[in-house]
């Protein structure tokens, strides 16, 4: 019998029909999301686009603006979709707070970290904010606390005057050509300074035109966390992106980008490489001296374990005593007792490094940026600055004189948070609050830029008055109406910011170096957010940087 080939065909190729349509419809319907719309469906939000959700309407102005239109368009709370991912953003103080405190969880970013071997992977769940193992994240949270004591922030304090002390001298070289300088990009070095210091004893030594014992070993690590944070996002990668519109295409994304890397994941690859390297060996060379008995490891809790600024430079190599390093490799897991791994060191050590850097320098150069639009509030500090010591060292000794600095810091924190959001994710089951009930997988954003700017907490939100802050001043009654959860800069909870105390010690006595000798004039073209232009990806900071001009104030 002969067979039919005419009719296997036309089955073939109804079947091949079949099945593309079911295919097409199946990512037509996919792109609209519509189980996770209906679950979600109380909560009000903007209709996205297919597949995108409302990525483009995110992406070019960032949320810290478009959170604040939408906020005013659907209310407290709302929905929307960045790509597949669900996100509810919730623009009520109270409600905020409370998820902070009653959330423990956080969405993991994607970035080319995702596409990394499940070792590399691993490798970043390990660091303190990236964590969601929450008996992990105690323990390592307990094992961070003792750097931010008074005694290890007492110590500190001379690393951080050091650094501001050579952030003057550049400074000087501009103000007498009367050269603009971009001061964020300064802080940023400036901070890289102190942190790396802080966080390995490895005099980085960042700042301008300065080359300190360990030049070549520095100036890798600082290229290495530069990259690390500018190669941090989405964007970095080809092969991040698709995942961000249908994640079940990561496992495949994950496969091409182990053998065919783009640009864009080799050098954030090399970067971690670097950093986790340099890391691992500091570690392991310390470990084999100690072996060896050659290094009595102190501990950073002990006053005067950290080395002075003469010692740190006779060392070439190895984990300083009285480091953030030294102090993890020492530690050991709260409730196991087991010793800290060499992996877990160097993951909190590279957390300390990325979380504290740009941080720190975005609330700096804001805070120089909002003086500098108000000349007399810069004259009301500078008076509070000498009548602690025109040239003196300051420590938290001479802070603890200064309420006004602390207000100038806060206020300017209130209006440009470099945290600009908290996120949380319920991971095992769904959350309710107040009502809202929001599904396993959400993510919540908590838009403290958006909350420190609401007129239902501040009166005049968007002038910046730090007398608010200051106990006793009219302002202090009449602007801030204290809700709890309106100023959340650092977070709330036990996810909030473990270096609160050591940032706002940093920028306090930089602001106070730097204010004893100078004064800021603000370049052109900068006077509104529209000149300033914000960007808010990962944290909030300016686009371009803040140009001004320092001028010294005995020429003033
Ligand atoms: C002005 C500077 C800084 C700002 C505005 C800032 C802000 C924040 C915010 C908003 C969070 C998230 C809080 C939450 O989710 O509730 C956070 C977490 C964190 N910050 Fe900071 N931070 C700053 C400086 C630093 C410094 C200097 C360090 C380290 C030395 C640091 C280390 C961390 C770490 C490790 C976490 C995660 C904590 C956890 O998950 O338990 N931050 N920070």
């Amino acid at each position: 019998m002969l067979l039919d080939f005419t009719d296997f065909g036309a089955s073939w190729t109804s079947a091949c029909l079949s099945i593309f349509c079911v295919f097409t419809f199946s990512v037509f319907l996919y792109g609209w999301h519509p189980i996770t719309w209906w679950r979600l469906r109380n909560i009000p939000g903007p209709r996205g686009r297919w597949l995108m959700g409302n990525l483009p309407e995110i992406i070019p102005a960032g949320p810290h603006e478009v959170y604040s239109q939408w906020a005013q368009k659907y209310g407290k709370v709302f929905k929307y979709f960045a790509g597949a991912q669900p996100v509810v953003v919730i623009n009520d103080a109270e409600m905020a707070r409370l998820v902070s405190l009653r959330l423990s969880t956080r969405p993991q970013a994607r970035n080319p970290a995702t596409l990394m071997p499940p070792k590399e992977a691993a490798f970043q769940r390990n660091g303190l904010f990236s964590t969601n193992d929450k008996e992990y994240h105690r323990s390592m949270k307990h094992a961070w606390l003792p750097v931010f004591n008074s005694a290890s922030l007492e110590i500190s304090s001379k690393e951080m005057n050091i650094g501001a002390e050579r952030l003057a001298a550049v400074l000087t070289k501009f103000a007498k050509q009367g050269k603009e300088v971009n001061i964020w990009r300064q802080f940023g070095y400036m901070t890289m300074d102190v942190v790396g210091t802080t966080a390995f004893g490895v005099e980085l030594r960042t700042q301008e035109g300065e080359k300190g014992l360990n030049s070549e070993e520095a100036e890798r690590l600082v290229w290495a966390a530069q990259t690390i944070f500018a190669t941090s996002s989405v964007k970095a990668s080809i092969y991040t992106q698709p995942g961000a519109l249908m994640p079940f295409l990561d496992p495949l994304m994950r496969v091409l980008a182990r053998y065919f890397p783009d640009a864009g994941l080799r050098t954030a690859m090399k970067a971690r490489h670097i950093l986790r390297s340099t890391v691992a060996d500091l570690v392991r060379e310390t470990r084999e001296r100690e072996a060896a008995g050659v290094v009595t490891a102190a501990k950073a809790t002990e006053p005067g374990a950290a080395p002075t600024v003469g010692e740190a430079r006779k060392r070439a190599r190895g984990v300083q005593p009285g480091s953030f390093l030294n102090l993890m490799i020492n530690s050991k897991h709260e409730a196991s007792g087991r010793a800290v791994t060499n992996d877990e060191a160097t993951a909190q050590a590279f957390t300390f490094l990325l979380a504290g850097y740009e941080t720190t320098a975005s609330a700096l150069a804001f805070t120089i940026y909002t003086l500098a639009k108000h000349p007399e509030k810069t004259e009301k500090l500078i008076q509070e600055i000498d009548s602690v010591g025109r040239n003196a060292s300051i420590g938290p000794a001479e802070l603890a004189r200064m309420p006004y600095l602390d207000a100038c810091l806060k206020e300017s924190m209130r209006l440009y948070p470099p945290g600009h959001i908290t996120p949380r994710q319920p991971i095992n089951e769904d959350f309710t609050v107040k009502g809202y009930s929001i599904p396993k997988g959400t993510w919540i954003h908590m838009p403290i830029f958006t909350l420190q700017r609401s007129e239902e907490y501040y009166s005049k939100p968007l002038e910046f008055i730090p007398e608010r802050w200051v106990e006793g001043t009219p302002e202090e009654t009449a602007l801030n109406k204290k809700v709890p959860g309106s100023w959340m800069a650092f977070g709330e909870g036990t996810r909030s910011c473990v270096g609160q105390r050591f940032a706002l010690q940093e920028a306090k006595i930089t602001l106070a170096r730097l204010f004893q000798r100078f004064t800021f004039r603000l370049s052109p073209g900068q006077e509104d957010e529209a000149g300033l232009q914000l960007q808010s990806f990962f944290t909030l900071g300016p686009k371009e940087g803040i140009f001004v001009t320092p001028v010294l104030r005995t020429e003033e």
